[in-house]
């Protein structure tokens, strides 16, 4: 089975079509993302599967479930963390995991929980006094007090720092290795790129391409770019004539040649023929960004 089913999802609120036609599968212990700019509906899927929204077309199953009609065994083995999770300021962080933990028959012990993800000597802390990250981390121990199999966890790092980021990436992958399968929201290309086994990218409420992120990349044509400032003019025809090279550019006394397969090797080897040194070298992978500009003809941010 499973652990989530969507097939040709729909919603429309009373003025616009957020959700037209989405369908995806995750697997048992996956990491799975669903990418998309703002607006694109990622949120409004999540709340369907999660059984927080009406929906107007498709089927949603989570571990065999029905959203619509199974809402307290779903509540058992889903745990959510939402965007706009919003906890009484007051509240102290033990005071909130407990009052989670007491609405399931059977959960985790949330002292473990406040350790896992950091939080362990901010328990007395009043949720108001909580920086950005800490209380991103506390979402997440919120989410997975009920001890669920499937987390949902919605732009888990916006407006984190760059290593309050990288730190909630790693909670996430011990959540993982855990056993938990995860649907992670995002519009940031580099967490799905880090952390997701395979990845939505859903554009104005459609799925554009399903698949791990380097295959979502190759797909697109899997371009990589080099440029380097030639120590001697190249011969662009013959950097041409090499079948790893799709294109020469040159700009002022920078040259970019875009190709794929082991272009840095077959450029190199060329220039070192023509007893030229590519000075500052620098290799560009294309990226799940060029992957969605490929597919829709926009870019994420
Ligand atoms: N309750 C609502 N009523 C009406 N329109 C809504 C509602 N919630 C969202 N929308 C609209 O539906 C579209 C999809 O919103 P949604 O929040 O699902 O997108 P998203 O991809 O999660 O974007 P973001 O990353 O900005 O959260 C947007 O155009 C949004 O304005």
């Amino acid at each position: 089975m499973k652990a989530i089913e969507v097939r040709n999802l729909r919603k429309r609120y009373p003025n616009h079509l957020a959700v037209d036609d989405v369908s995806f599968e995750v697997a048992e212990g996956e990491i799975f993302g669903i990418l998309g700019p703002n607006g694109a509906g990622k949120t409004t899927t999540v709340e369907c599967v999660a059984g927080l929204r009406p929906f107007d077309g498709g089927s949603v199953r989570v571990a065999g479930l029905d959203p619509r009609e199974d809402r307290d065994a779903l509540r058992r083995v889903l745990g959510v963390q939402l965007q706009s999770a919003a906890l009484p300021e007051k509240i102290k962080v033990w005071e909130a995991l407990d009052l989670y933990a007491s609405f399931y028959p059977d959960p985790a012990d949330w002292r473990e929980l406040l350790d896992q993800v950091g939080l362990g000597g901010k328990r007395d802390t009043a949720f108001k006094q909580l920086s950005g990250g800490q209380r991103q981390r506390l979402s997440v121990a919120l989410a997975l007090v009920g001890r669920p199999r499937v987390a949902v966890l919605d732009e888990l790092t916006t407006g984190l720092d760059p290593q309050a980021r990288r730190d909630t990436w790693e909670l996430v992958e011990r959540v993982r290795d855990s056993g938990v399968t995860i649907l992670l929201v995002t519009h940031f290309m580099e967490e799905a790129e880090r952390l997701c086994d395979r990845v939505a990218l859903i554009d104005a409420g459609k799925v554009a391409a399903t698949g791990t992120p380097s295959g979502l990349v190759a797909q697109a044509g899997g371009a990589q770019r080099l440029r380097f400032r030639p120590t001697a003019p190249v011969d662009e025809a013959a950097l041409l004539a090499l079948p790893e090279v799709t294109e020469v550019t040159v700009h002022g006394d920078q040259v970019v040649v875009t190709g794929a397969g082991n272009l840095a090797h077959a450029v190199t080897l060329a220039l070192a023929g023509a007893g030229i040194v590519p000075g500052d070298l620098r290799v560009e992978q294309a990226t799940l960004d060029d992957a969605f500009l490929t597919l829709t003809g926009r870019t994420l941010s």
